[in-house]
């Protein structure tokens, strides 16, 4: 099998839950399978009790879904699938159906890099009931895992405060995908580079790196590993401190720093990566300056995460640079996002809409339903508040109320004259036919950093943080709980 990002960009139909394609060929046996429906993906909750979440993956999707074709193979495999009495799964007629399906869907999303907040759709899919619904796990598998670990990156970045942080993590990433779709991700927060070699060949990602105690300890001493490290990469050299006694490897380092030196090179810095980070990094950065070597950088490895280097900062480390593997590409501790995708609205006969709710105990999981997009609000160049709203409702310019989805007495009065404003989900395919240019991965990482900016730095705090405004128009409320009080009749769910 193939293990790049090529992976993706052939076929990968068979790419999902079973019960997506029993429903498929349910919904075609019943003679539903053409009904035109909507979809939406979104998440509930932010994750790493945050007040953002940045959305990423929508490149991968683009791919998946252009590539969204039954070939002979799997035809033949869902061909052998049998039941318990040996008769076939699906019947012929069924996998010729399958043979001849094009991809016709219309799919709308919010651009990677974008800032998303809970409720509002990432990604809406407008088709055929059977394609809606053979898209919902490859598009979760995708946008659940990228979303994740660039919120995780953003945060990371956000703690060091415009420092470049190195991402680290492919050796503990959660297998080989995971790794390269988590430097990707990572990348997209804000890391500057990726240690994954591959994930520079097939992103583009810029490489870096150091070198480890290994390379320390396969010489007699440690100095001999730093003149023989300086030797081979005399204009890349970081040399790595704490193999034996960290303030020694340092006077080691500016040993060589000083040889290098006299051959007209300069270090570009040491690497601590254990012990107290705060305690070494200063006083190594005494003997730096001390010793004429105010330039060099201190690099700080050593299951590093956004509370520790926030930790690491508020006690004044010495740290310039910040190695970050384990905790960023596993999203330690939150290792997933739990984004869901539900219908919200069915074609009838007639040719309306029929929006449809999920009901729920709690109407925190009550799904938003209609033909609905986001609108975000700027004053100045700030984000003040997302609008969910029916896409063929009018909203008046001049006063709409938003109504949070949760809590239905927190309300703001928003007067759009007065803002910009702009439509978050963006139209991708047309009837299966790709719309949009995908920009590049550093263009999406400018996104993400520009939108980062635009938010108040209240909803980036990492602990506690400010809840941005993100609601319903007032006739997508009333809908939608008109919508609720019928499906629960007069049974009201006090059970
Ligand atoms: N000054 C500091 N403030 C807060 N956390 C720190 C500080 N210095 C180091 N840490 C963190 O504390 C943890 C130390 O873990 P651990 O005890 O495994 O490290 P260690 O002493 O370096 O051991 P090892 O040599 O096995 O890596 C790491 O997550 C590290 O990033
Ligand atoms: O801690 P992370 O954020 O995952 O960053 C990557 C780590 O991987 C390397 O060492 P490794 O952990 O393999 O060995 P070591 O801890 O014994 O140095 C490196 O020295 C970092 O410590
Ligand atoms: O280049 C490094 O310093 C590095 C790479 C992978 C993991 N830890 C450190």
């Amino acid at each position: 099998m193939k293990i790049t990002k090529d992976l993706y960009q052939s076929n990968l139909v068979l790419l999902t839950d079973f019960y997506q394609l029993t429903m498929a060929y349910a919904y075609w046996k019943s003679g539903k399978g053409e009904q035109e429906a909507v979809f939406n993906l979104f998440f509930r909750k932010h994750p790493f009790q945050g007040g953002f979440t940045l959305a990423a993956g929508l490149d991968y999707v683009v791919d998946f879904c252009k590539n969204f074709k039954f070939e002979k193979g799997d035809l033949e495999y869902l061909a052998g699938m049998k039941n318990k009495d040996k008769s076939p799964v699906f019947e012929q007629a069924f996998l010729e159906y399958l043979k001849n399906l094009a991809f016709t869907c219309d799919i709308d999303a919010v651009e990677e890099g974008t800032v998303v907040f809970p409720n509002a759709p990432l990604i809406r899919v407008r088709g055929p009931l059977i394609q809606c619904q053979l898209l919902e796990t490859p598009l979760l598998n995708i946008i659940n895992f990228q979303t994740l670990i660039a919120t995780k990156a953003a945060r990371i970045n956000i703690a060091a405060q415009g420092e470049p942080v190195l991402e680290f993590g492919l050796r503990r990433a959660q297998g080989i995908d995971g790794a390269l779709a988590a430097s990707r991700a990572a990348y997209i927060g804000g890391c500057t580079s990726t240690s994954n070699v591959m994930a520079g060949k097939l992103f583009g990602i810029p490489v870096a790196g150091t070198h480890a105690h290994s390379w320390i300890i396969s010489f007699e001493t440690e100095l001999e590993a730093f003149v023989a490290y300086a030797d081979a990469f005399p204009d890349q050299c970081v040399f790595l401190v704490d193999t034996y006694d960290t303030l020694n490897g340092v006077k080691n380092a500016i040993k060589v720093g000083e040889i290098l030196r006299s051959k007209g090179k300069e270090m570009v810095g040491i690497r601590i990566d254990s012990g107290d980070l705060a305690y070494f990094s200063t006083k190594a950065r005494q003997l730096l300056d001390e010793a004429g070597f105010p330039d060099a950088k201190i690099i700080a490895s050593n299951d590093l995460d956004e509370h520790i280097i926030a930790s690491l900062k508020s006690q004044e480390a010495d740290i310039n640079v910040w190695g970050v593997g384990t905790k960023l590409v596993t999203a330690y501790d939150q290792p997933a996002l739990g984004a869901v995708y539900k219908l919200s609205a069915i074609r009838m006969a007639d040719g309306t809409w029929d929006p449809k709710v999920k009901v729920s105990q709690q109407l925190l999981k009550i799904n938003i339903p209609g033909v609905h997009n986001v609108k975000r609000y700027f004053t100045k160049g700030k984000a003040i508040a997302d609008m969910i709203y029916l896409e063929d409702q009018d909203i008046d310019p001049k006063s709409v109320v938003i109504i949070d989805p949760i809590d239905a007495t927190r309300r703001k009065r928003l007067m759009p004259v007065y803002y910009q404003e702009e439509v978050l989900l963006k139209p991708i395919f047309k009837k299966g036919e790709k719309v949009y240019d995908l920009p590049t991965l550093d263009a999406v990482r400018n996104r993400a950093a520009e939108q980062l900016e635009s938010l108040d730095k209240t909803h980036k705090r990492l602990v506690n943080p400010h809840l941005y405004p993100v609601g319903l128009e007032e006739n997508l409320h009333h809908l939608r709980m008109e919508l609720v009080l019928k499906a629960k009749k007069f049974d009201n769910g006090m059970d």
